[in-house]
């Protein structure tokens, strides 16, 4: 029996790279240009860390430690922001997510398969330093010089193989992002170009 496919009017495009490697940044830019709506899976939890709420506590104790929230709650999230998006929306950029293999497994299974992954690559030394940056002003609590260590230790283990799970089906693109933002936009216009 042939599998219907799942969600086939969206565009899903999932962005993976390590803390502070730019991919918020670029996303900002893929809206602006292509209309895409943005979901960040760590804006979403922080929204729900704001809110007050009992699980937002739980949440934040997890987000402090540079640990991973649990899969359901995260993609939970993804699908309610996205069901709210659904009449206005195209396609969709997922930052952040999957941060392992068995949430890009999820996802498929219960949203849809993704037509491109963009794996923005920096290196360790510059994604530390861009976060120190960023945490004079941003005031999250994650980062600071412990929390960033845990994230980029997870990040090798657990979301890196997420990257080869994808380099197996062909849609992997990946973006050198140790030059400026335009510079790393252009790679990923380009990318997102050749979808058409
Ligand atoms: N030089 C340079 N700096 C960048 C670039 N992209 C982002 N930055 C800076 O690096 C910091 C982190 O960028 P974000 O876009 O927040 O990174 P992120 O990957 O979303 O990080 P997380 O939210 O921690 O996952 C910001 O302070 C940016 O100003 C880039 O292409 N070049
Ligand atoms: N899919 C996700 C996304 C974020 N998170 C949590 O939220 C924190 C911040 O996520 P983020 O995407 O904004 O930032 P980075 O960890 O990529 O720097 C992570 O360190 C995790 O604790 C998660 O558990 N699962
Ligand atoms: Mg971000």
């Amino acid at each position: 029996k042939k599998k219907k496919k799942k969600n086939p009017q969206f565009t899903f495009i999932h962005l993976a790279g390590g803390p502070g490697s730019g991919k918020g940044t670029q996303c900002e830019k893929v809206v602006a240009k292509y209309g895409f709506t943005h979901l960040s899976s760590g804006d979403l939890l922080r929204a729900e860390v704001s809110s007050g709420s009992e699980r937002g506590k739980q949440l934040a104790a997890i987000m402090e430690k540079g640990e991973l929230v649990p899969l359901d709650t995260v993609l939970d999230m993804i699908k309610e922001a996205m069901i709210a998006k659904a009449d206005t929306s195209k396609g969709f950029l997922i930052d952040g997510y999957p941060r392992e293999v068995r949430q890009g497994e999820e996802f498929e299974k219960k949203i849809g398969a993704p037509s491109l992954l963009l794996y923005i690559d920096a290196k360790a030394e510059t994604m530390v330093k861009r976060l120190m940056k960023r945490g004079e002003t941003s005031g999250r609590t994650d980062d600071n010089e412990e929390t960033i260590k845990k994230r980029l230790d997870l990040y090798y283990k657990a979301t890196e193989p997420v990257i080869a799970f994808y380099e197996g089906r062909g849609i992997v693109r990946k973006i050198d992002s140790e030059g400026s933002v335009d510079q790393v936009f252009s790679q990923v216009a380009k990318a997102i170009d050749s979808l058409k």
